[in-house]
């Protein structure tokens, strides 16, 4: 099949897609703030682009228009090669579950399942029987290996948030959204656990986007996009520092 022959919904034209295109969204809430202005984005498959910049800039608000979790007041997103707009509600949950993974600085672990539940309810709420081999391989990768038993209460804050990561990634999603993953750990630890999220995204072949106001999580990231009122108001392509990225956001707002 050539380019003119694949369609919307054939296999070849979703591996040939990017993982997410945002194109033209705004977010105008009803109390009138413009969230998001005009905001164009295309996210590769397999790459990690972060959204960095000050509290209100619109990164929550990106991150969730792009994965439909929230719907923009104009403009589309498409999340591996579907047009999130044009699917029912019940499609839409289909794909989040199935094609899109998250990871929110409250983990909302479940305290009353096992970390190996844990991990593999996002396929067992899809009625997808998790596979045991793999789910034991992913939890050696993300270093749970012998706490698949546990419960979340009997592990650390950085464990917690290990059992998230591979929560997030055990449907093989095309894309990981990320909002403030970190939030909740201590910031010496915040720079191991993205760079755990890197490794394991890479392994996997996913693409991540990842919101944060803190450039040391921004920058392992292939691109960061660096957000001003509710637009990319410049963009950073790796490698970079988090000094770099750090200076640059002040650049973008003086006086701050
Ligand atoms: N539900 C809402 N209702 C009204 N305004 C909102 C809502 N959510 C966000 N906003 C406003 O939209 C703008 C962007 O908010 P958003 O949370 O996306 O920013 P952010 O960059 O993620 O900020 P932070 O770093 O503090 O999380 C802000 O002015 C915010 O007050």
């Amino acid at each position: 099949m050539n380019a003119a022959e694949a369609t919307a919904d054939s296999p070849q034209w979703m591996m040939r897609s990017p993982a997410v295109v945002v194109d033209r969204v705004s977010k105008i809430y009803p109390t009138g703030a413009r969230a998001l202005d005009d905001v164009s984005v295309t996210v590769a498959r397999g790459t990690f682009v972060a959204v960095l910049g000050p509290p209100g800039a619109g990164k929550s608000t990106l991150v969730h228009c792009a994965a439909g979790l929230d719907a923009p007041t104009s403009g589309s997103t498409r999340v591996d090669g579907v047009e999130i707009g044009a699917l029912s509600e019940i499609r839409r949950a289909e794909l989040r579950r199935l094609r899109v993974g998250f990871l929110f600085a409250a983990h909302n672990l479940m305290p009353a399942m096992s970390v190996a539940d844990n991990i593999t309810l996002p396929l067992r709420l899809a009625g997808t029987a998790p596979d045991h081999d793999w789910v034991r391989a992913l939890a050696e990768r993300v270093g749970l290996a012998g706490r698949l038993a546990h419960r979340p209460v009997e592990l650390s804050g950085v464990e917690q948030w290990r059992v998230a990561l591979a929560r997030a990634v055990v449907a093989r999603p095309a894309v990981v959204f990320a909002d403030e993953p970190t939030g909740a750990l201590h910031p010496r630890e915040a720079g191991a656990a993205v760079g755990l999220l890197r490794e394991v995204v890479d392994g996997l072949g996913q693409a991540v986007v990842l919101a944060t106001r803190d450039a040391a999580v921004a920058a392992p990231a292939d691109r960061v996009l660096l957000m001003a009122g509710g637009r990319v108001a410049d963009t950073v392509e790796a490698p970079t520092t988090a000094a770099e990225l750090a200076r640059r956001v002040t650049a973008l707002a003086p006086g701050r």
